[in-house]
């Protein structure tokens, strides 16, 4: 992973040299707070040695017990579903990955009358073991299979904690299971059994995805002008500071799109606290630049552009053409126009004034997607211990847990009688 920050000096908002060079004193102490996290396996911290304490052979050991399927399903939702699903959206493989990672009944429906239910592993997933939406799916797609005569109970694979419902079920009827790793928030869990049981049971290197990890990991130092990972935590950190409130993560690869919902999750769960964050905005490179770019240029300059690419693409032609004004299309080839969009892009937004930071890797495998991940994630530790959030919790989001149990009868929450006192404005 290679970040290049010259398109984040003298804009607005933007940084200069100077303002690295101070910083850098104290990313070099969030680097030792960083790494004696890592080294005491403290809570949170223990995500950034996951590239060492993930176990390939026993996520192997737990899929080989199934004949390879035609498709699996992971039924989760958050960090329990989106690692997995930026793997097996980024890599191809001929084994069909789905995921139930919201209670729709219009897509749950479509979704299981498509499946081939007997030649289908569910992976249902859940850190807490308690999460409704992922508990209701499940309960929802065992039917299915029992009503298409399907025993549930061989096509099921459990990743949770130690205790919890799923725990008390993969016990019961003897299931294959995986742990969830101690001290590791579900944002943060892609490189561990979360992310990489989908990704072995699909035929990827699980392996090449933790090295990828460990050139992460050996990649932090005590400077962010020697570590990539920290170079970027820090520019959007500093940029946040100067009022860069959204960070528009802009991935020029349709195989990267599902990280950008990845990385929304992990920077808006973490930094999202006592008021301050930035907020992540999902885009698209080329596509959104028929879309959102004209904010991004021309709106508030209150945002800051993340292009990511893979600098090694497929070759696909295009054709030579004699259509008016297009000519110059021809001989050229898919991979060429977009990269020329990324750089055109990239130089409008500087040319706007608007700070834009390239991320690149060189092609989108398992290694790089491993390194990625995991230099994310650091960054994202990084950013967090300069703004002196606290990284791995999410509190906020419990609240809206109570109310919904609330409203279902699940106890008796304040929260679901707040609902009731909604202010109305009704326009029919
Ligand atoms: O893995 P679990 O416990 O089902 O949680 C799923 C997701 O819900 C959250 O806890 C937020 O409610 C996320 O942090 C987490 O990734």
């Amino acid at each position: 992973m290679r970040v290049d920050l010259g398109n984040a000096l003298e804009t607005t908002p933007g940084l200069t040299t100077a303002t690295l060079d101070r910083l850098d004193d104290r990313v070099a102490a969030a680097h030792e707070r960083i790494a004696g996290g890592m080294a005491d396996d403290e809570f949170g911290y223990a995500a950034l040695t996951l590239p060492e304490t993930a176990d390939p052979d026993a996520i192997y050991a737990a899929v080989d017990g199934f004949d390879r399927p035609e498709a699996v399903l992971t039924v989760g939702i958050g960090g329990s579903a989106l690692g997995a699903a930026t793997l097996s959206n980024a890599l191809e493989s001929d084994v069909d990955a789905y995921v139930l990672d919201n209670v729709d009944p219009d897509d749950a429906r479509a979704l299981l009358a498509d499946l081939p239910l007997g030649d289908t592993v569910v992976n249902v997933v859940s850190k807490s073991g308690t999460t409704a939406e992922t508990l209701a799916n499940f309960l929802v797609v065992r039917e299915a299979m029992a009503d298409a005569g399907v025993d549930w109970t061989e096509r099921t694979l459990v990743t949770t904690g130690e205790e919890g419902n799923l725990r008390r079920l993969a016990d019961r009827h003897d299931l294959p299971s995986l742990p969830v790793p101690d001290g590791v928030p579900g944002r943060f869990s892609a490189l561990s059994t979360v992310g990489l049981a989908v990704a072995a049971l699909q035929g990827h290197d699980v392996e090449a995805v933790l090295a990828g990890g460990r050139d992460g990991m050996e990649s932090l130092a005590g400077s962010l002008y020697d570590s990539p990972a920290y170079a970027y935590g820090a520019a959007t950190y500093a940029l946040a500071q100067r009022g860069a409130r959204t960070n528009a993560v802009m991935p020029y690869a349709e195989s990267l799109e599902t990280f950008a919902e990845w990385f929304a999750q992990l920077w808006a769960e973490s930094l999202g606290k006592d008021g301050l964050g930035q907020t992540p905005a999902r885009a698209l490179g080329a596509t959104d630049q028929h879309s959102q770019l004209q904010l991004y240029r021309a709106g508030p300059p209150d945002k800051l552009v993340s292009l990511i690419r893979p600098t090694e693409r497929a070759e696909v032609g295009i054709p030579e053409t004699d259509l008016d004004g297009l000519a110059y299309l021809g001989g050229s080839s898919l991979g060429g126009l977009l990269d020329a969009e990324f750089e055109a892009t990239e130089a409008s937004l500087a040319a706007a004034g608007v700070p834009n930071v390239r991320v690149e890797i060189d092609r989108v495998d398992e290694r790089a997607l491993g390194e990625l991940l995991f230099g994310m994630e650091a960054a994202c530790v990084l950013y967090g211990e300069l703004a002196s959030v606290s990284t791995f919790t999410q509190p906020a989001v419990e609240w809206g847990k109570k109310a919904a149990r609330g409203l279902l009868g699940g106890g008796d929450f304040a929260e679901a009688e707040a609902v009731e006192q909604k202010r109305e404005l009704r326009i029919d």
